[in-house]
């Protein structure tokens, strides 16, 4: 018997799903609370003209938007922090609405949104694996979490290291399930029948959920973890199969809106060009340098024999001319390249050894290239 409840002392969870749920019928029964929570069933899109963007309104996603945003000259202009309509001058026609990322996720199947930024666990809670619903750009490079499941690391626990034996524990049985607290309350018991654990019980609260296995009310927690600090500082440990996705921002929107609201697709088109060319763009440096050599293919052989410094598509190289006895010649080859980041201080080794001088670094604001991958991949999604 798989029973939902709210944790005592904790404000109640907005969603007015949490009666008894008989084992793990709840597939069944959340479809249903989709079309009473998201309401408007209609496939048509709403009648207005202007493109849509849901924003978080706070969390910690909030700040992280907005300056993922700007450093893709999207800014968005807000005239006072407590109001909830904004806009991004460089896109026309677009509304930015400000909401909680949950509210995103709901707005966009009820058509009034058409587009928005949230973290994936949010969109794949709160989606509820709705067809309508597509992921534009799946790695936003910020927001990273996991949602893991946590069990304490003492007592009847202590030797239970994977989900796997979690699920064969004695302990659990119809009169004493499991109890697990989460705010997940689709993925977590469609999570646990994949893992086979029998019998479980589910309540949610809004927050420190670490604490439930202390206080007594719960057994395990199904949460999200970034650094592990809050798992750690309650005794909770992750276990080996644990993981029910990884998370981090996504640009999100509606298949529905996407075909149909006029102007939309070109609009998705520039903010992805300019998120994928800013994004692409912040893991490289650009590298200049001199290097002394006979001609340009000579000097194009010795950097392309070094493994760091092959750049994007090869390496640009042109002439420094100089004057040598009263006669103009190319002694020297200016090189650029790109670098990944991580990889900065073995390619100025590599330079060097080949002969490279005046190393320049210095940061990239975007690469543009001829096509943005997950434009194709949408364009596909959307069957056009
Ligand atoms: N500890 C974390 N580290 C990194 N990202 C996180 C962490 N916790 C949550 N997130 C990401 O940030 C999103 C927003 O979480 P946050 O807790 O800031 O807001 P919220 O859950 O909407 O608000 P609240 O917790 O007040 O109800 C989550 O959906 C998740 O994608
Ligand atoms: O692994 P860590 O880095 O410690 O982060 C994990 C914590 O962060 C989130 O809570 P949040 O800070 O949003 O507080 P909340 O419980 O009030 O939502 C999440 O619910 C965990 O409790
Ligand atoms: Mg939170």
């Amino acid at each position: 018997m798989a029973v939902f409840s709210t944790l005592p002392k904790y404000p109640s969870s907005p969603l007015p799903s949490f009666t008894i749920f008989s084992s793990f019928r709840c597939c069944a029964t959340t479809q249903s609370q989709v079309a009473v929570v998201n309401g408007r069933p209609d496939t048509k899109i709403s009648d207005r003209n202007e493109i849509r963007l849901g924003l978080p309104s706070k969390g910690r996603m909030a700040a992280d938007t907005l300056d993922l945003l700007k450093d893709c000259q999207l800014s968005v202009k807000q005239t006072n922090p407590r109001q909830y309509v904004a806009e991004i001058p460089q896109l026309s026609n677009l509304e930015v609405w400000f909401q909680r990322p949950k509210d995103i996720v709901r707005k966009l199947i009820s058509g009034d949104l058409d587009l928005g930024i949230v973290g994936l666990d949010t969109f794949t809670e709160y989606g509820q694996g709705n067809e309508d619903l597509i992921i534009v750009h799946d790695a936003l490079e910020y927001g990273d979490c996991r949602l893991s499941f946590a069990i304490p690391k003492y007592g009847i626990f202590e030797n239970i290291n994977s989900m796997e034996g979690l699920a064969q524990m004695p302990q659990w049985t119809e009169e004493k399930p499991l109890r697990v607290a989460t705010g997940f309350t689709y993925l977590g018991p469609k999570f646990m029948k994949e893992k086979g654990v029998k019998h479980v019980t589910f309540s949610t609260a809004d927050g420190a959920l670490e604490a439930a296995p202390a206080m007594g009310i719960a057994d395990a927690i199904l949460d999200l973890v970034s650094s592990g600090t809050t798992l750690k500082e309650n005794n909770l440990k992750e276990i080996e199969g644990g993981t029910v996705l990884e998370s981090q921002a996504v640009l999100v929107a509606t298949r529905r809106s996407l075909i149909q609201r006029k102007g939309l697709l070109d609009t998705t088109h520039e903010i992805l060009e300019r998120l994928e060319a800013h994004l692409r763009a912040v893991g490289q440096f650009t590298v200049t340098a001199n290097m002394r050599g006979s001609s340009a293919e000579e000097v194009a052989e010795r950097i392309l024999s070094q493994t760091s410094l092959s750049g994007l598509q090869g390496p640009t190289i042109s002439p420094v001319f100089g004057k040598r006895d009263g006669r103009v010649s190319a002694d020297y080859y200016a090189i650029v390249i790109c670098v990944p980041k991580k990889e900065l201080y073995k390619s100025v080794q590599q330079l060097r050894a080949i002969g490279g001088s005046g190393v320049l670094i210095s940061p990239l604001t975007y690469i543009f290239d001829e096509e943005t991958p997950r434009w194709r991949e949408l364009l596909s999604k959307l069957g056009l």
